[in-house]
């Protein structure tokens, strides 16, 4: 799969050249130490790539179970400030370590979010941040009680393009929201039958995996979820031969109501994850299911957002106004009611992330509290509660399915 997002990033970058930006940053005096647990195959992607034009911050470690696997990634990518670790425990024992990312499977990302904590690191983990809402309130305690920042990697949401959509859809100028749909699937044999999103020891499963599905249409269905319940109606999953608990693909229809929106109504959701679309008579992988798409249906018009994960390579989102049956189209690579005047049109959804988190840490290190930091106007963030609140779905959705809630 990762193979996959490297191509389209070496092509990405080679059309907006890139490789001028990279070699032109100079970094700062004092660049973020970060150091990475796992040489994980989505590493060059979503935090090689995005350090590489990011001034204020550097790679200074990559740890993994064999130190000769560390280093040959640290070799491979050039990365020249980084040593390698033959531990996680390791780097994080390491004093120069300011900051982790941790692209570990699902099922430990709870447990070395929390060992690094411990150890006085900032946290940016991959999604899901853990494997329950439980654990994602341990989180929460111990991150308040450390003071360090921890961020969900839901990468998409620090993109221009999510924020415009959403702020078409909380102007009010098209009425409530009724409907959000989000699909997400991958054609079968796009992962090894025993990639770490088919074990459910390291909770794996569609549902867990492809969670920007259930972060979208959350996202977009109600102005915060601080307030907000869901219900869910129907899960419906499709179950994997070799591992008799993990879902292949979920089908999940729920409800979300939040006092301060809809008139107190519920909000439908819907959202369908696939690991693994079986291919057309056996034989063609169904590369047309990989299509990956939000859609919100408004009193007065249906906003549709494809390819929300990833609109850094290309998106367009249409609104269809059924008043006067108009459809505009939007688009939108920088800036932003978010970012204000920010980015640049090559920045991925991995860069923007990176700048939200580096920001966030920089101001938590010159004095910043947490809370006051969560304040800071302006500034994108993915906060524990709203990774709180999504995980919830999931266990709700796990225990509708009647695969109970994952450990
Ligand atoms: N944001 C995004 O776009 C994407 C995010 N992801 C997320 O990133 C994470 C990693 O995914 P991906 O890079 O595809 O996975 P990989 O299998 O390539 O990497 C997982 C890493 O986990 C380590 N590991 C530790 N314990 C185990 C174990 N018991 N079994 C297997 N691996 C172990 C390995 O590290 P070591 O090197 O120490 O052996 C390995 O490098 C997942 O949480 C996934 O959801 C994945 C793809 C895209
Ligand atoms: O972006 C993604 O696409 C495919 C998934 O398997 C992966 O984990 C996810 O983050």
């Amino acid at each position: 799969m990762s193979w996959v997002l490297d191509l389209v990033l070496g092509v990405h970058n080679w059309r907006h050249g890139v490789s001028s930006v990279v070699a032109s940053t100079k970094k700062t005096t004092s660049p973020l130490r970060l150091g990475i647990l796992g040489a994980a195959a989505i590493s060059p992607c979503a935090i090689f790539d995005p350090v590489s034009t990011h001034p204020d911050v550097v790679i200074s470690g990559i740890a993994a179970r064999s130190k000769i696997k560390a280093d040959a990634q640290i070799k491979r990518y050039k990365l020249q400030h980084a040593r390698a670790y033959g531990s996680y425990e390791d780097l994080l024992a390491d004093p120069e370590i300011e900051a982790v990312y941790i692209p570990l499977p699902n099922g430990l990302h709870a447990e070395w979010t929390l060992k690094a904590l411990r150890a006085g690191k900032h946290v940016l983990v991959e999604k899901p941040l853990a494997s329950n809402a439980e654990q994602v309130r341990e989180i929460k305690r111990v991150s308040e009680a450390t003071g360090k920042v921890v961020l969900e990697a839901f990468h998409w949401r620090f993109h221009p393009a999510a924020h415009l959509v959403k702020s078409l859809v909380d102007s009010g100028a098209y009425g409530a929201v009724q409907e959000v749909r989000a699909r997400m699937a991958v054609p079968a044999g796009t992962m090894a039958k025993d990639d770490i999103r088919f074990q459910y020891a390291l909770a794996g499963g569609s549902c867990m995996d492809l969670l920007y599905a259930y972060s979208a249409t959350s996202y977009f269905a109600v102005p915060s979820l601080r307030d907000a319940k869901v219900e869910v109606l129907s899960a419906v999953p499709r179950m994997n031969a070799r591992d008799g608990k993990i879902d292949d693909a979920m089908t999940a229809d729920y409800t979300i109501t939040s006092p301060s929106a809809n008139n107190g109504k519920p909000v439908r959701c819907h959202a369908e994850t696939d690991l693994a679309v079986p291919w057309l008579w056996g034989i063609i992988p169904p590369l047309w299911e990989g299509t990956i798409t939000v859609t919100v249906e408004l009193e007065k018009a249906t906003i549709v957002f494809p390819n929300f994960p990833g609109p850094w390579l290309s998106h367009s989102i249409t609104v269809a106004d059924r008043d006067t049956e108009k459809v505009t189209k939007y688009s939108a690579y920088t800036d932003g009611p978010q970012w204000v005047r920010r980015g640049a049109r090559w920045w991925t959804t991995y860069r923007y992330q990176l700048e939200a988190f580096v920001d966030r840490v920089r101001a938590v290190q010159n004095g910043k509290s947490l809370p006051e930091a969560e304040e800071m106007e302006g500034w994108p963030w993915v906060g524990l509660e709203e990774s709180e609140a999504v995980m919830a779905i999931a266990d709700q959705v796990y225990e509708k399915a009647g695969l109970g809630v994952r450990k």
